[in-house]
Formats: C-alpha cells, structure tokens, sequence
C-alpha cells in the first residue's frame, strides 16, 4: 500500500524530511506520533501527492503519487483545520467529498453528520472548533478511500465526541478495512486506534512499530539513591530527578516480570512509564544516560 524509501524532502533551501523509510503492505490503522515540527504534515502531503520528494522513492499503491490523478482517488487526506471555504455549509462540503473520492458512501455521510448533530444550513466558519473538526472527520470516513490520511483528528473534540470518533471510525474500518492514518502529538489520543505506529522524530521516522509493543516499553523507579544506583547500572536513563536521598528515573527498559522483580528485591517502587512521556524521551534533544 505505502512503499517510501530513503526519501527526503525540502521545502527551498530548508531540509524538512531526510532518508525516510516506511512499508505498509495491510489495511491497517496507523499512528504518525512526533513532536511539533517532526515533519508529520509534511509526509502526509507527501502521501498524497501534494509535494514531491528530493531524493529517494514514495510509492502510493504501486505508484508515485505527485500530480497524479489516480492517487487523488484513491488517497484521502483531511488536513489540521481543513480550510473549508467561508461560504460554505455541510451540504456544501460533503458535495465536494463526493467529488473527489470514487468510494464516496452518501448514506454514511448522512448518519454521521445526524450522529455528530452538525447543522446542515450553518456555515461552517460559524461552526465550533470541534465542529469543524467533526466535518472533517464525516468527509474522511465517508470517503471510504483505500487509503485515509486524518492530520490531528481529535482536534478540539471533548471526551464524548472523541468517543463517539473511535466508534464510528472502528465500525466502518471493520465493515471495509483500509489503511487509515492518524497523526498526533497526543499519542494517548489516537493510541487505542492503532494497531502500529511511526514514530517521526528529527526528520525521519526513527521507529515503526506495533503500538503493544511501545506500550510495553518504559519503566519509573522510584527509591533512595543507593538502590537506584544499583538497579539501573547498565540500563539507558531517559529522566532523572532527585529529591533529597530519593531518586526518580525512567528507563528505557520493557515493564515485565523481571524488572517487578528487581525492583522488589531492591525495595523500590516501580510503575509503568505513560506512553506519552516515554516517547517524549525517547525523542528528546537531550542524550539519554548510559549507566
Ligand atoms: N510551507 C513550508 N515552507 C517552509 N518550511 C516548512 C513549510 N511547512 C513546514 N515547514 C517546516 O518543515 C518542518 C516540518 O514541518 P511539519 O509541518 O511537517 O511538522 P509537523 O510534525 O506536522 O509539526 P506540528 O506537529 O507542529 O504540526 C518544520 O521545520 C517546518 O518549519
């Protein structure tokens, strides 16, 4: 489905995306997490044929997506505040979903927008935050393409919405399943979605992996220094604070029988790390500790 490599893009003189690689052959849903500026928007317009690449290959089911016709059907991607045009309604915006997309499901498109309670005459510039991002979302689902790109698509929803977003999503990637990609910063956001996910950091996706297996990863100790000190001798160390003789740390290690073990020995309180602040650290600027 998506074939990229060794690809790196520039937008001038300005190096946005060096030596990418990423292969997708399933219908899978897959998570783009990266920090501001990682370069995530930039891929997803390379996906869908916005840009083209200065170096290395992107190939979009079999083919280079730049400027081509085909690719504008079979790839959709709903950009961050999509810009939807000022005069225009629900009904105006789903008119031009439909012309774009050869799976265009209308049905679908009707239930959602009665789902989310959108109001057809508004003009979406009036819409709230949320309900914008809401349209957004309709217009991705319904267009049923092969392949769905969706940049930050819990943007501004509430706790319900987001909700009713994995339902809706999930249902209609089991009734036709399709590579769907979901971009965040809030990877907790999108994490229940997916079954992989890239991680882009530095301009490049340094990993791509199953999301179980991220969530495996990472572990907090909590204990006087010495203990510490022993434990971690040998462990990479991605935070460290100190409090007088009690130390915390995160470690880049997976969170299993083992390390519970330990740590119990040692008499040191251990936790699983939050996804979220583990893979902060993992792409932090600072070096990780070697100990
Ligand atoms: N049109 C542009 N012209 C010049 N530089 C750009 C342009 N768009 C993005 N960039 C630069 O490319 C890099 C990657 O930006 P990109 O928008 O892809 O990151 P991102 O991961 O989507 O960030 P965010 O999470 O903040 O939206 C950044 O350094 C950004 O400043």
């Amino acid at each position: 489905m998506i074939d990229i490599h060794d690809m790196t893009f520039s937008y001038g003189d300005s190096l946005a995306l060096k030596q990418v690689n990423l292969h997708e052959t399933e219908p899978i849903i897959m998570g783009l997490w990266g920090r501001n500026g990682a370069g995530k928007t930039t891929l997803m317009k390379l996906l869908s044929g916005q840009e083209n690449p200065n170096g290395g290959q992107i190939r979009v089911n079999g083919i280079s997506p730049y400027n081509n016709n085909n690719t504008m059907k079979e790839v959709t991607y709903i950009q961050e505040n999509h810009p939807f045009s000022e005069l225009w309604n629900v009904n105006d915006a789903l008119r031009f979903g439909s012309y774009f997309s050869a799976n265009w499901d209308q049905a679908l498109a009707d239930e959602l927008v009665s789902l989310f309670e959108l109001p057809r005459k508004k003009k979406i510039k009036h819409f709230s935050k949320g309900m914008q991002t809401m349209i957004s979302i309709v217009i991705g689902l319904a267009s049923k393409s092969p392949i769905t790109i969706m940049d930050e698509p819990t943007n501004g929803l509430d706790a319900h919405m987001r909700k009713l977003f994995y339902d809706v999503l999930l249902d209609t990637y089991e009734e036709q399943p399709r590579l769907i990609i979901l971009s965040s910063h809030h990877i907790d956001e999108i994490e229940p979605l997916c079954e992989m996910i890239a991680i882009v950091d530095n301009q490049t996706i340094t990993r791509y992996e199953e999301t179980e297996s991220f969530k495996m990863q990472g572990i907090i100790l909590n204990g006087p220094k010495n203990a510490i000190d022993e434990l971690t001798t040998g462990s990479t160390i991605l935070e460290e604070r100190k409090l007088g003789n009690q130390v915390h740390v995160m470690l880049d290690v997976p969170y299993n029988e083992d390390w519970i073990a330990r740590a119990k020995l040692a008499k040191v309180n251990i936790e699983k790390a939050p996804l979220q602040d583990y893979l902060v650290n993992i792409t932090s600027k600072k070096e990780p500790v070697k100990k």
